[in-house]
Parts: C-alpha cells; sequence; structure tokens
C-alpha cells in the first residue's frame, strides 16, 4: 500500500488547511512579530513584503546579505518565480520561517543580532498561569501514576502550540488519544535495559516543561542512563524550542515551590554533570524530512535506546508530509528511522497514518475536522 508515495502536501487549493496556514495564520503572525518589539520601518516593511509575497506573489530568492552571515542550505532555484502554494508546504513553511529571521535581521551584525522574534509570546507563556498551574500540579501526583501523568502531559502539551492562537480552526474540547500505545511505550523504557534516550523536542513553553520533567523521571527512576534534547538552534516555527528556551524552563521550574523546585534543580545539575545533554542540530531547522538526516545526526539516533519525537512538524518530517492513506502503517513509513522510536503528537496537519479502519469512520462520521484541530492524539511506537 505504501510502496507507491502518496502525493506531497502543498497549500494551492483556497479549501486546504495549509492555504488557510498561509492566509489566515501567517497574517496573524506578522503582525504579531511586527508589533512585539518597536520595531524599525525598514523590517516592518521586509514583513509585510513577506506577506504579500507568500500569499499572492512568487517565491523570490533568500536575501544575499543575510546568507553572507548564515547560509540557508536548503534554497531551491527552481521554485523561485513559482507561487508559494505551489511549492511543497513543508518547504514552503520552513522558508517563511527563515524569511522572517531575515526581515527582521536575525544574523545581520548589529543590534537585531540574535533577537528572537517569538520571544516576547513565549517569554509571556512562561510567565503565565498555565506553566505555574501545570507545576503546582506535580506536588499532587501519587507515585503510581507518575508515569501516565507525565507522558499525558508531554503529549498534551503539544496542543498549547503558539501558532494555533494565530488561527480559527483551534479546538476547544479534547477529543482524544486515537491511537494508544502508551503501553509499547512504557515497555520500551520499562521492560529493557537503561540506555540513552533522545527527546527531539517541539514547542517551548507548555510542551516543553512537561518534556523536561519526562527526562528528569527516566534518569531519576533509573530508566535512562543519560538523556538527550534535542532543540532548534535558533527561532524556527513560531513556538519552537531553542537552547535559551531549555535553560529560562529550567529555570522557571527552579524557582518555583514544591517538587517543581527539586526538579528544575535535579534538571540544572543533569545538565551540569552532562547526564542531560543539551544538542542542537542545524537539520532541525530545515524543511527536509527526516529520511534525509545527515550522517552525523542518523549516528546519534542509531545508538539511542528510545527516541521520543514530539509534536506536529517532527511527526510530519517523520512520516514524509504526504496525504497517505489514514490507516498506511505507522512502522512502514518510519522504518528509515534508527532505532526504536514513539511519536507523541496532537494533529494540526492533514498527515494521519496508523490509524484503524473503524477509527476512521467514526472521525469522519463526526462531520468535523479532526487532522488539523488540535483535538486528537496519537502515541504511536516502533521497535
Ligand atoms: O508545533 P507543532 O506541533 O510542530 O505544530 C506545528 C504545526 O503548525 C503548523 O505550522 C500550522 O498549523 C503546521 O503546519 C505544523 O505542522
Amino acid at each position: 500500500m505504501t510502496e507507491t508515495l502518496a502525493p506531497e502536501i502543498d497549500s494551492r487549493d483556497p479549501a486546504s488547511f495549509p492555504w488557510s496556514v498561509f492566509h489566515r495564520r501567517h497574517p496573524v503572525l506578522i503582525e504579531r512579530v511586527a508589533t512585539a518589539f518597536p520595531r524599525p520601518a525598514a523590517q516592518r516593511a521586509a514583513l509585510d513584503t513577506l506577506l504579500t509575497e507568500s500569499t499572492s506573489g512568487v517565491v523570490t530568492a533568500p536575501d544575499v546579505e543575510a546568507l553572507r552571515h548564515e547560509p540557508w542550505p536548503w534554497w531551491r532555484p527552481e521554485y523561485r518565480g513559482v507561487p508559494w502554494g505551489e511549492t511543497p508546504f513543508l518547504w514552503a513553511e520552513s522558508y517563511f520561517y527563515r524569511r522572517i529571521l531575515d526581515a527582521v535581521e536575525f544574523y545581520r551584525p548589529g543590534p537585531w543580532r540574535g533577537i528572537d522574534p517569538f520571544g516576547p509570546t513565549k517569554a509571556a507563556e512562561l510567565a503565565g498561569d498555565a506553566v505555574d498551574e501545570e507545576m503546582a500540579a506535580l506536588d499532587t501526583l501519587a507515585p503510581d501514576e507518575t508515569w501516565d501523568a507525565l507522558v499525558r502531559s508531554s503529549l498534551w502539551g503539544n496542543r498549547a502550540d503558539l501558532s494555533f492562537r494565530a488561527g480559527p480552526s483551534a479546538g476547544s474540547g479534547t477529543g482524544g488519544l486515537i491511537v494508544d500505545e502508551s503501553a509499547e511505550f512504557r515497555a520500551l523504557l520499562h521492560d529493557r535495559p537503561p540506555g540513552q534516550a533522545h527527546l527531539i523536542a517541539d514547542n517551548a513553553g507548555q510542551e516543553l516543561l512537561p518534556d523536561l520533567v519526562l527526562l528528569d523521571h527516566l534518569l531519576g527512576a533509573g530508566l535512562a542512563t543519560s538523556v538527550v534534547l534535542h532543540v532548534k538552534p535558533h527561532p524556527y516555527y513560531v513556538s519552537d524550542a531553542t537552547p535559551a528556551d531549555v535553560l529560562a524552563t529550567v529555570a522557571r521550574l527552579a524557582a518555583a515551590d514544591g517538587r517543581a523546585r527539586t526538579i528544575g534543580e535535579r534538571l540544572g545539575e543533569s545538565l551540569r554533570d552532562g547526564r542531560l545533554e543539551l544538542r542542537a542540530h542545524e537539520f532541525f531547522c530545515g524543511p527536509l524530512t527526516y529520511h534525509a538526516m545527515p550522517v552525523d545526526l542518523r549516528a546519534q539516533f542509531a545508538q539511542a535506546a528510545l527516541t521520543i519525537v514530539k509534536g506536529d512538524l517532527n511527526y510530519r518530517r517523520l512520516v514524509g508530509d504526504r496525504l497517505w492513506h489514514p490507516t498506511a502503517p505507522f512502522a512502514e513509513l518510519t522504518a528509515h528511522f534508527p532505532g526504536p522510536l514513539v511519536a507523541l503528537r496532537t494533529l494540526k496537519c492533514d498527515v494521519a497514518v496508523g490509524l484503524t479502519e473503524a477509527t476512521v469512520e467514526t472521525l469522519d462520521a463526526t462531520g468535523k475536522p479532526w487532522r488539523t484541530t488540535g483535538e486528537y492524539a496519537v502515541v504511536q511506537t516502533r521497535s
């Protein structure tokens, strides 16, 4: 069934979800980036130009000056002059975010260099009540419910993705788990000798916090000898976690009360002694699927006891950003990935695989969108 590749997703159809990302979410996002700091007029103009180009124009080449300071090896000259919607969605979104960085002079030597355009929103989320509540909840966990609770909050933390606040399709209720291989996930860690566990992070804030707590648990419970946290080397999609976000989150935990503080302090210790290692490979900010992982990164996952793959974008990169039949086998589509893995993902785009026919029928029968709202989630494993 999966021997032939399903069509790659693009954003040309105005009735499609990817089209709404470019035409409904991005205007809100650009406005937020433009106004979060008092930017000079040239940056505002560059952001507006990007929005116009990506919604009603054609792809233009990256800024040469910006490339001198930070290359973008994924530029495709054959897309120059092509309407954005006709290029693959995965590539187009990635290029859009690179162009935001160029518009705000993120790489250009000068006062704006290195200032995260999404920083204010991420900081507000980290400082917010929801994070306080998440941390306070840690004190209420009985030992026998810890594992399930930590997995649940790492999984549903993915739903908090800030890009959802920039769009109309954010669902309010929680649809639930439509593939639940939590038991297999548990077995991969509990029923095998501990080794090095890796986690490919997604968003900062309400997602990264439970991810860090989960990693701390793996170390503390002897389920991993060491853990590696992979984050983006620089800002990428709107709420993606960077090394600075990890440090801010650890500090937030350590400044809290109760169990959160203990965890934050312990995470700090683990960073110092190397049991928790932070890595930030450039590939994570690229528009390619994990089939095209460079050898050095592949080697890292090949020796991992388990890799936890977080979120929607990582999932698209894992199985391929294609209109697969939703019953296409997850194990087959992820066979290319070196080593055992678990995907923790809330569904926020058209890609869905590994479902049963019965589940698909039930979801379709609701008559409501289920692939893109973040209301449904999967825990899928491949050993
Ligand atoms: O933060 P996550 O879970 O990777 O979600 C990001 C998702 O948001 C979008 O950028 C827009 O909704 C999707 O295209 C993308 O897959």
